[in-house]
């Protein structure tokens, strides 16, 4: 039961931009503690971050083994490899022999002896095979066509060696040997090995339907199609894009553009003894356009684009990831000039022998390395550039930045002002937009929010304007498109007059605390109607962008995270567990404040904490310095909860009149909440 907490809304800010949510936004692009894989929380899609609009179908129409990997040489050499072996076998078995062997009744054979029709004769044990000078017809059968001159028969344990006398006068050629050797060597061999070859292929084949399983892998080819799930590129991903579908983002395009020039003409390069770039780091929150920048470049120098997630090499079976990584470049290289692109090389590249991973450890590492070894090997002049993308550099193997490695850190932030609105320009270029609609005007209502995000709201907008039936895109699709991307979906969930009444003084803290601060971002709309986990949501978002915060906003922020939980003990004495997402952001606050951002005197302007708040695994900070920002993070807090307290004892009249209104409204947007509370919105609103 969550009062008012809880709102599994996306904000997906980078710490160091806390825009949006005053209160009680968790911040998945940025996990909790609760998260032990960072920075993933979505079961389903499980390297996705939360709140990246979702792209399920996208991937899954790359196909099971995503990156548009198919298995296809691995495959068929496989069924190579059986054929050949039943053909041997099968050749070796029949045809060598030539003709078909007739098994004869020992008198028939001795007949034949005694007639001196017999040629020569191979023996074993009590096998004995031979082949006649002239044909005979075959014994026991009617059809009189039948004959053969190749036996077969079993010498009975009472016959005599009279025979073998006779033979010998009859200067028929006798000789003792294997029986069977007379298929040859290599059909022995063969033979013998075929039930080995066997086992082998039925185990390879269970465990690739393993691997697919627990990779969860769907996609076509039954159990043997994806042998070892070998990927092959096949003709590189199709999907093409250039430079003009990437807005907002042009210092970034200039930083790539010496790449696309690169490919285009190598030779130049190369002629020039240029040491060019074999590998680019993309780095940046998700949605803010990474792949599509990849992608962009190989449009852009109309080279092949082969593209893998790196979570995809990770699989049960160690030494399956390094051969895939080892098939990728084979065929990048072979149809180079080219781009390989690695998704979330986080995943395998994080720092050697730390953390938990997903996968066994060998696996990763020997990934890992075989990446490593295949860029080394790059003569620099093939023409292949690999790119990479991650939302957590700091977490990245230092093997990986070397020199000749992923040595070009290209950073990609999430769009300002002009940015965003040139992105809606691009993402609305096939909408139809009304008279009205004015995208200057959404993207200042969109500050913080990635490329992802606003396309997922220009298409959140032209689906209600479907809905509603009329022809164009007016603003009120985007003012209702936005609510519904800032607050998650409406839920229609019958709550209690007392639990309504409960988190109408849970979100009016939120939101009083918010109107109060100076220099906080301004309250934009407050509401009890459930939406998505939330029972209530507080909506606050800056006025304009912001890129760095100083303490005395983070501690307003912290405040106003506290504000749900301050009013309930205010007004009803008891705290309830609808804190539990204002509580983790306020943590993160409070110990990035201390632990990142050098805000606390006692531990000093030093960085012990990693980007994601975590403790770090054990490498700079001793035990003594992390109890100590836990300590100094606690006395922030608590200053931040005492003062929270008594903001809200002090302003409980308009506590009480902001929580009725709501109580009575249900939703309330920024005019009608600074009304209800009776504060005045020209408060000054400084950055
Ligand atoms: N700068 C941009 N210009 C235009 N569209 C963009 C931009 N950034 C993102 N988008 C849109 O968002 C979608 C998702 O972006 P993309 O997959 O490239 O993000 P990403 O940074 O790779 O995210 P992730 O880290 O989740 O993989 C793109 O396909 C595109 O529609
Ligand atoms: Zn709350």
């Amino acid at each position: 039961m969550r009062t008012g907490g809880l709102s599994d809304v996306p904000s997906k800010r980078p710490a160091p931009q806390p825009s949006e949510a005053r209160a009680h936004r968790p911040d998945p692009g940025e996990p909790g503690r609760r998260q032990s894989v960072p920075p993933r929380s979505d079961p389903e899609q499980p390297w996705r971050a939360e709140g990246v609009p979702d792209r399920r179908p996208e991937r899954k129409a790359r196909g099971g083994f995503g990156g548009g990997w198919r298995p296809r040489r691995n495959t068929s050499l496989f069924w190579l490899l059986l054929l050949v072996v039943f053909g041997l076998s099968y050749v070796s078995m029949h045809v060598t022999g030539k003709q078909e062997k007739v098994t004869i009744p020992y008198t028939a054979f001795t007949q034949q002896v005694s007639a001196g029709n017999v040629k020569d004769v191979y023996t074993k044990g009590y096998q004995i095979q031979g082949k006649l000078k002239n044909a005979q017809q075959v014994p026991g059968q009617d059809n009189a066509k039948k004959t053969y001159t190749a036996f077969e028969t079993l010498r009975p344990a009472f016959a005599d060696d009279k025979i073998f006398t006779e033979m010998v006068r009859k200067g028929v050629q006798v000789e003792a040997k294997p029986v069977s050797e007379d298929r040859g060597f290599l059909a022995n061999l063969l033979l013998s090995l075929l039930p080995t070859l066997l086992f082998v292929g039925l185990w390879i084949g269970v465990m690739v339907w393993l691997q697919r399983r627990m990779a969860g892998g769907g996609g076509g080819g039954g159990i043997m199609g994806g042998f070892g799930r070998s990927p092959k590129p096949v003709a590189p991903d199709d999907k093409r894009a250039t430079f003009a579908d990437v807005a907002g983002i042009d210092e970034v395009e200039a930083e790539l553009s010496e790449i696309v020039d690169f490919l285009k003409d190598p030779g130049k390069y190369r002629r020039m003894g240029a040491r060019v770039p074999r590998g680019v780091l993309l780095t940046g929150s998700p949605g803010t356009g990474k792949t599509l920048l990849a992608r962009a470049v190989a449009g852009e120098a109309d080279v092949p684009f082969y593209s893998a997630a790196a979570s995809e090499f990770i699989e049960m079976v160690v030494g399956v990831g390094a051969a895939r990584v080892r098939e990728l470049f084979t065929e990048a290289r072979k149809t180079a000039p080219s781009i390989i692109f690695i998704d979330e090389i986080d995943t395998i590249g994080r720092t050697r022998g730390s953390g938990a991973s997903m996968g066994g450890h060998d696996e990763r590492e020997q990934t890992l390395n075989q990446i490593l070894t295949e860029m080394d090997g790059f003569s620099g002049s093939e023409g292949v550039v690999v790119i990479a993308a991650t939302n957590r550099p700091d977490i990245l193997d230092a093997a990986l930045l070397r020199p000749g490695r992923f040595d070009r850190q290209v950073a990609v932030s999430p769009p300002d002002l002009d940015g965003r609105v040139e992105i809606l320009r691009v993402h609305t270029r096939e909408v139809p937009l009304s008279a009205g609609a004015d995208l200057t005007a959404v993207a200042k209502m969109t500050p913080g929010m990635t490329g992802a995000e606003l396309a997922n709201l220009v298409n959140e907008a032209a689906l209600l304007a479907v809905k509603r039936e009329k022809g164009a895109v007016d603003m009120a699709d985007f003012h209702t498109a936005l609510e519904k991307v800032q607050l998650g979906t409406r839920r229609s969930l019958v709550m209690p007059y007392e639990e309504r009444r409960r988190t109408s003084y849970h979100e009016s803290g939120h939101g009083l605390l918010g109107m109060l601060q100076p220099g906080a971002d301004p309250v934009r709309k407050i509401t009890i109607v459930p939406h998505g986990r939330a029972l209530g949501v507080t909506v606050s978002t800056p006025e304009g962008d912001r890129y760095a915060y100083d303490e005395r906003y983070l501690r307003g922020r912290i405040i106003g995270a506290l504000g749900g939980m301050a009013a309930e003990e205010l007004v009803f004495g008891v705290i309830t567990t609808g804190s539990e997402s204002d509580l983790e952001q306020v943590t993160k606050i409070a110990r990035g404040m201390v632990g990142r951002w050098g805000m606390s005197q006692k531990v000093g302007p030093l960085s012990i904490l990693p980007a994601d708040g975590m403790d770090p695994m054990g490498q700079y900070a001793a035990q003594g310095t992390l109890d100590a920002v836990d300590l100094e993070a606690r006395r922030i807090v608590d200053e931040c909860y005492a003062e929270a307290l008594q903001t809200l004892r002090a302003n409980r009249d308009k506590l009480d009149s902001l929580a009725a209104t709501l109580l009575a409204e249900e939703t309330l947007d920024e005019e009608a909440a600074y009304a209800a509370a009776g504060v005045d919105r020209t408060v000054p609103t400084t950055g």
